[in-house]
């Protein structure tokens, strides 16, 4: 086998695809289909209400399906076909939606990034799937997008397209005169065993790692998740975080509504003054945050003039939710607290609608699926007993066997059977929930947003008076972490200001939550026995900070 010929990504050996589609979980759905099937069960329902745009739109079933179908046309007269990689970088507007189920249709496959990313990572996601379209918003929170695009197009070979979803395109083409008549069918849609999208990864490394998702696993998530949230066609999701995570496109998120045949809303900002308004006018039923913003809600909720009695769930996951703060959930929205602990690369898990309520606030909840295997394990991979804490490893019928392009990585992040290594450090109860106890990745968990020590310390590493850099999480008491980067001058180099390496990361074009929040300059990092640098003691010196 020439290297060309090596698959993009690995996926599941053919007996255990055999055994998922046996049982049923693995139905042979594609996105594309189940679109076109709700629209034709109820063409007039409202599957989208974006609130935010002038004037909001409320788009039915029927109207998301056509225009997905003519954005698909209009792709394809484009030359954007089956196979091709589109980086969408939308914010919570209805044509993320439209995007995206068009790409579905076609077999093009969306490459999720999220608002916050600037140039090192966009540029990234281009180069690394040889993006051939690029789709933006105008601006958001100041940020022209199309600049940043101007420089891409013109920098990377690949990338033939600009596609501004709203506002003003500039020199670009605009979404909107993309969508043409059909003129026929699609010519070879997307099969369920084929690849639908890539999810970003949260990561540890020095560049994100992107996973392969395919119709049918991604399909089987959001049916075990309706179910395990109750939702069915009579819900109405508020999608409260930037759209294209992976825990509100999927657990149970928009696309489990739009699978259920729901309602989406999106909520432009997750504050209370935005999202409170929205659950009472659209009869919010379902939610999901992290737990910072969970803390907001649960602060202005027994205050708000808003009804929010609509609410019957909330969905807390993306980083560990302290117990005191869980148990201030139910109190101030009277609603049912669900803890998930998720991953893009697969795994869910959720406490129960049913579960009592000390499951719920003291666990992180239980898998999706009776396939999804868990094991615990020590540092030698040996099983442990139930109830001792150790290494997560996963696999089942939703959870990737391999990052996208990423062999060697691969070879460290899956054991030789395809169990994948979570990073995280857990344990398991009696009743086969899992409480998180903390992480054995190389990343901080800044209120939900994953950020991967390596990448950053490189961006420091790269000032030409910087010697040697790490970075560390440290408590935070809103956040749960922040960033805190310990660095070395180089011998004789002028003194700085943590300011200015700050300042010199963010004008690297990273997204500015990976920013490091406090910097502080040290002479030596602490060592372990054997000479390498002690994360551990670093962690350990940021709980108690010298005053800088
Ligand atoms: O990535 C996550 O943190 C996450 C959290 C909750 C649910 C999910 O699906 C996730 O991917």
């Amino acid at each position: 086998m020439s290297a060309l010929d090596v698959p993009d990504a690995p996926l599941w050996p053919q007996e255990f695809a055999e055994r998922y589609r046996a049982v049923g979980w693995w139905r042979g759905e594609t996105f594309g289909q189940m679109l076109r099937d709700r629209a034709a069960e109820h063409p007039d329902r409202v599957a989208i209400v974006d609130p935010g745009s002038r004037p909001a739109r409320r788009w039915t079933y029927g109207e998301l399906d056509r225009r997905s179908d003519r954005l698909a046309a209009g792709l394809l007269a484009r030359g954007i076909g089956k196979g091709d990689k589109v980086v969408v970088q939308l914010p919570n507007i209805a044509e993320f939606f439209e995007t995206v189920f068009a790409l579905f249709r076609i077999g093009a496959l969306p490459v999720f990034a999220l608002p916050a990313h600037r140039e090192t990572e966009v540029r990234y996601f281009c180069e690394f799937t040889e993006a051939a379209a690029y789709v933006i918003p105008q601006q958001l929170g100041g940020f022209d997008y199309r600049g940043l695009a101007a420089k891409l197009v013109d920098e990377i070979p690949t990338l033939r397209h600009v596609f501004v979803a709203d506002g003003d395109a500039g020199p670009f083409e605009a979404l909107s005169d993309v969508a043409t008549d059909p003129t026929g069918p699609v010519p070879s849609p997307p099969t369920p065993s084929d690849l639908a999208f890539l999810q970003l990864s949260g990561g540890s490394t020095g560049v994100p790692k992107l996973i392969p998702r395919t119709h049918d696993d991604y399909i089987y998530s959001l049916r075990g998740s309706n179910e395990i949230c109750a939702v069915d066609e009579d819900s109405v999701y508020l999608v409260a975080l930037p759209a294209a995570h992976n825990f509100p496109l999927s657990s149970p998120g928009s696309l489990g509504a739009l699978h259920a045949g729901a309602r989406v809303v999106l909520c432009p900002q997750p504050s209370p003054e935005t999202a409170f308004p929205l659950i009472e006018s659209e009869g919010v039923t379902i939610t999901g945050l992290v737990p910072p913003l969970a803390l907001l809600w649960t602060e202005a909720a027994p205050v708000t003039s808003y009804d929010l009695s609509s609410l019957d769930v909330l969905l807390v996951g993306g980083a560990k939710f302290s117990e005191e703060a869980a148990r201030r959930v139910k109190p101030a929205l009277d609603c049912t607290l669900q803890q998930v602990f998720g991953m893009a690369e697969g795994l869910v898990n959720y406490t129960r609608l049913d579960d009592g309520p000390e499951t719920i606030v003291t666990t992180q909840g239980r898998p999706i699926s009776p396939d999804d295997e868990i094991r615990v394990v020590d540092d030698e991979d040996e099983d442990l007993p139930v109830g001792e804490t150790g290494h997560l490893l996963t696999r089942g019928p939703y959870t990737i066997r391999g990052y996208w392009r990423a062999p060697e990585h691969n070879a460290r992040s899956f054991t030789a059977d395809g169990f994948y290594r979570t990073g995280d450090v857990v344990r398991l109860t009696e009743t086969g929930h899992i409480v998180v106890e903390g992480r054995a990745k190389d990343q901080i968990n800044r209120g939900g947003e994953k950020i991967a020590a390596e990448e950053v310390e490189n961006h420091i590493l790269a000032h030409p008076s910087v010697h040697d850099a790490n970075v560390v999480a440290e408590p935070d008491a809103y956040l749960g972490e922040r960033t805190c980067a310990y660095v070395i001058l180089r011998a004789g180099a002028e003194p700085m200001r943590s300011a200015a390496i700050r300042k010199f990361v963010r004008e690297r074009g990273l997204a500015s939550y990976k920013v490091p929040d406090r910097v502080e300059f040290v002479e030596v990092f602490p060592q372990t026995g054997v000479g390498k640098i002690s994360k551990k003691a670093l962690r350990a010196a940021t709980s108690t900070p010298a005053s800088s």
